[in-house]
């Protein structure tokens, strides 16, 4: 069993593999792929593929749909970086409203033996405004935005949120200080910090776009730490020169955005902590060899969760459509060849179903021969066998 590595992933997570007896990087053909923010939208599919495991949150670098139709599992680690990206988004406002970067490199310029006096003489250049007392808006309240949202109350903010898809145990982890509204436009028009934390999809290419950007007030300071797509760069650029705009920050610089006084950049930094790299690596390698090794699901981003205890010597894992009859049809055919069921579990979502039949047939030739009739039914995108 091999496993593909792009990308660096902590070694917690990679030894989690090797100890399950999976190889890394040996061949061409692997069973799943782990990574963080490869690009894998073109990737062709290798035979033996059956999953694709994400160290992080954003999924947007996978090509989520052809994997669904090629029968593949692809997973997340929700959660395991959001408070490293909290950290940061905290950090970068407090920069830029200290004017730290600036106050940095001015220090930096100092020499002589009476750099203190230089110090209390030259500080006035680089008098600030707090955070407490201020207005922030968080654009989505999943794992990181509930936590910026969170935060924002201990220190003293006034917090307005908005997620119209927010799920039922995020909002209980929400302070109930958070102000949430229904309609993005009301953050727009009352925040003085607004930060986004949404998955990007084709659906909210520049969710935050001019005409979002011509309702906020004059000198709104605008944090992105999701992705760089989900703002239109240009627009802010002109809202920044016509100071409509005081402060653009984001983990995703680009050449427009560069030597500016009025834009804080870093290098997609936000998940790159001890802590955050070894959770995601570990999450992401449990999930993908559970899955591998036992047909279990937990936190796929395709496929519903689904957990069932293998107790029997084999285990038949089918994806396929969500359509009629399907179940009838698998267990007509597991009938024909004289098998037991021991255990079925089948759970769909959306168009798609997951379906782990566990019996203990164990003759090869019977195994095969069952395979490529389900293999052969063109409304199951992926069959496998799984023997103990
Ligand atoms: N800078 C980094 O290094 C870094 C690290 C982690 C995550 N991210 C990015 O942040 C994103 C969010 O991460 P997360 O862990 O909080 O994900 P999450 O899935 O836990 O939360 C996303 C939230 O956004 C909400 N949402 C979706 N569409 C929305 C819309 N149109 N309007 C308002 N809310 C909407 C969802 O309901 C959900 O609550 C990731 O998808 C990724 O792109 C960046
Ligand atoms: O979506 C994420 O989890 C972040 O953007 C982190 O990406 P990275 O793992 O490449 O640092």
């Amino acid at each position: 069993m091999d496993i593909r590595v792009y990308n660096k992933i902590a070694d917690e997570g990679l030894d989690i593999l090797k100890n399950k007896g999976f190889t890394l990087n040996e061949t061409n053909n692997p069973e799943g792929i782990i990574l963080r923010s490869e690009e894998l939208n073109d990737l062709e599919f290798n035979d033996n593929l059956v999953a694709i495991a994400r160290a992080g949150a954003g999924v947007n670098n996978i090509p989520i749909q052809r994997a669904i139709e090629n029968g593949i599992v692809v997973f997340n680690t929700p959660g395991a970086n959001a408070n490293a990206v909290n950290e940061l988004v905290f950090t970068s406002m407090v920069m830029a409203i200290r004017h730290m970067r600036f106050a940095n490199q001015w220090v930096h310029t100092l020499v002589g033996e009476d750099i203190p006096k230089q110090v209390e003489a030259g500080k006035k250049q680089f008098k600030g405004s707090e955070i407490k007392g201020k207005t922030i808006g968080v654009i989505g309240l999943g794992s990181i935005g509930h936590m910026v949202g969170n935060t924002a109350v201990k220190l003293g903010m006034h917090v307005l949120g908005y997620d119209p898809y927010i799920k039922e145990e995020a909002a209980y982890r929400l302070d109930p200080q958070i102000q949430r509204v229904t309609d993005v436009q009301t953050i727009y028009q009352e925040a003085d910090f607004i930060t986004i934390h949404v998955p990007y999809t084709q659906d909210n290419h520049h969710f935050i776009d001019k005409k979002a950007i011509d309702l906020m007030k004059k000198e709104t300071i605008l944090l992105n730490f999701s992705r760089a797509e989900l703002i239109d760069v240009a627009s802010v650029i002109a809202a920044l020169d016509n100071k409509n705009l005081r402060y653009y920050l984001t983990d995703f610089p680009e050449e427009a955005l560069m030597n500016r006084s009025d834009c804080l950049l870093f290098p997609h930094l936000g998940a790159s902590t001890d802590e955050a790299e070894k959770i995601s690596a570990q999450m992401a390698a449990n999930q993908l060899s559970d899955f591998i090794l036992t047909g279990n699901i937990r936190y796929s981003v395709n496929f519903p969760n689904v957990q069932m205890d293998m107790e029997t010597a084999c285990r038949l894992v089918i994806v396929n459509r969500n359509i009629p009859n399907m179940i009838t049809l698998l267990v007509t055919e597991l009938g024909e060849h004289q098998i037991n069921i021991v255990h079925l579990t089948n759970k769909s979502r959306g168009d798609y179903a997951y379906t782990l039949i566990d019996f203990d047939e164990q003759d090869p030739q019977v195994l095969q021969e069952l395979k490529e009739k389900i293999d052969a039914n063109e409304n199951i995108l992926s069959a496998r066998l799984i023997r103990k």
